[in-house]
């Protein structure tokens, strides 16, 4: 069986491990098939990924959803990396979404994608440490998410009723464990103030998708504490959303932990202005950076059944 998810972008405008939204810039496949065994055996395949089932955010998850279900099978899962790892694209998060999707069909576990954002977060525990839900949720449902609550694990969908695409700012860089590093440097406590801006903000963006209204999803993109917290990642953030601003961007986020930048745009945007600017920043920060449009996608799929 061959199934694919797509890459994300979390952590939309102050929506830290809530908000994230599945995107077509990239996609991940995995290969899974299964023999008869007296006990759980997974077997790990890949390039430029962990082979070690511990380690590997997609093999993690699909252990610990056949477990649960005591599925007892000597399992081959090859992990085919389309989403380039550690750059805030959600790549970690979503092989272990397709791992779980294609599992869920292969073994007829019979669970709907929500049911298995559960499974598929803790994979994240093998790239990142925590079992963050946001980018597995997206990879999986598609569209934009919200995770309302992380423990009873219940996310649901945000209607868009605006037509928008992402340029995404992507610099190549390699960050050693880049979203365990990014986790640790948010505030572990902040000003009531502070609280209640960034609850305004995310307001404003979940209203501001649901009314189709470009301005509240303006005023949303904004957080004035995990993306301040980071910064150090991206230095070049403040400028790239300025630029894109004044060239009449939606608005612009860090994509996840970074250090993507995701800008958000449409028919009022100057796109060629925005991405030839968003360049130049990159460059003068000494970073090189490329750059990738795309449009909110779908979730996990079947590629092939055989
Ligand atoms: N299946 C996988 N795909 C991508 N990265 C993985 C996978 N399994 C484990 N990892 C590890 O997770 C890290 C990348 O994940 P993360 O830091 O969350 O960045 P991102 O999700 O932005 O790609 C890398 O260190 C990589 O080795
Ligand atoms: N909410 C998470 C999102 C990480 O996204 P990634 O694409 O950078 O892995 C966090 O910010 O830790």
């Amino acid at each position: 069986m061959i199934v694919k998810a797509f890459s994300s972008s979390a952590n939309l405008g102050a929506g830290y491990d809530i908000l994230a939204l599945a995107h077509n810039a990239f996609e991940d496949t995995i290969e899974i098939e299964a023999k008869n065994s007296s006990e759980l055996d997974i077997k790990v395949e890949g390039e430029g990924v962990p082979l070690a089932v511990e380690k590997n955010s997609a093999s993690y998850a699909l252990y610990e959803l056949l477990r649960e279900y005591n599925v007892r099978a000597k399992v081959r899962l090859k992990v085919i990396k389309g989403i380039p790892a550690g750059l805030g694209l959600g790549s970690s998060g979503a092989s272990a979404a397709a791992a779980v999707y294609g599992a869920n069909e292969l073994f007829k576990l019979g669970l709907s994608r929500q049911e298995l954002v559960k499974f598929a977060m803790k994979g994240e525990i093998a790239s990142s440490g925590s079992p963050h839900p946001d980018n597995v949720a997206a990879s999986l449902i598609g569209g934009v998410i919200s995770v309302v609550n992380p423990n009873s694990i219940k996310v649901e969908q945000v209607p868009i009723n605006l037509d928008f695409e992402l340029i995404l700012i992507i610099p190549l860089v390699k960050i050693e464990a880049k979203t365990k590093k990014a986790r640790e440097m948010v505030p572990k406590q902040i000003e009531i103030s502070k609280y209640v801006a960034n609850a305004r903000y995310l307001s404003s963006l979940i209203l501001g998708f649901i009314k189709g209204d470009r301005e509240l999803i303006r005023l949303g993109l904004n957080d004035d504490i995990v993306e301040k917290s980071r910064e150090p990642l991206f230095p070049y953030y403040p400028k790239i959303k300025e630029v894109s601003l004044l060239n009449n961007a939606i608005g612009a986020c860090v994509s996840g932990a970074g250090p993507t930048i995701a800008i958000f745009v449409d028919s009022m945007s100057d796109k060629n202005k925005i991405i030839d600017e968003s360049l130049k920043v990159c460059k003068a920060y000494g970073y090189e950076c490329i750059y990738k449009l795309a449009k909110v996608s779908g979730g996990a799929w079947i590629e092939r059944r055989d």
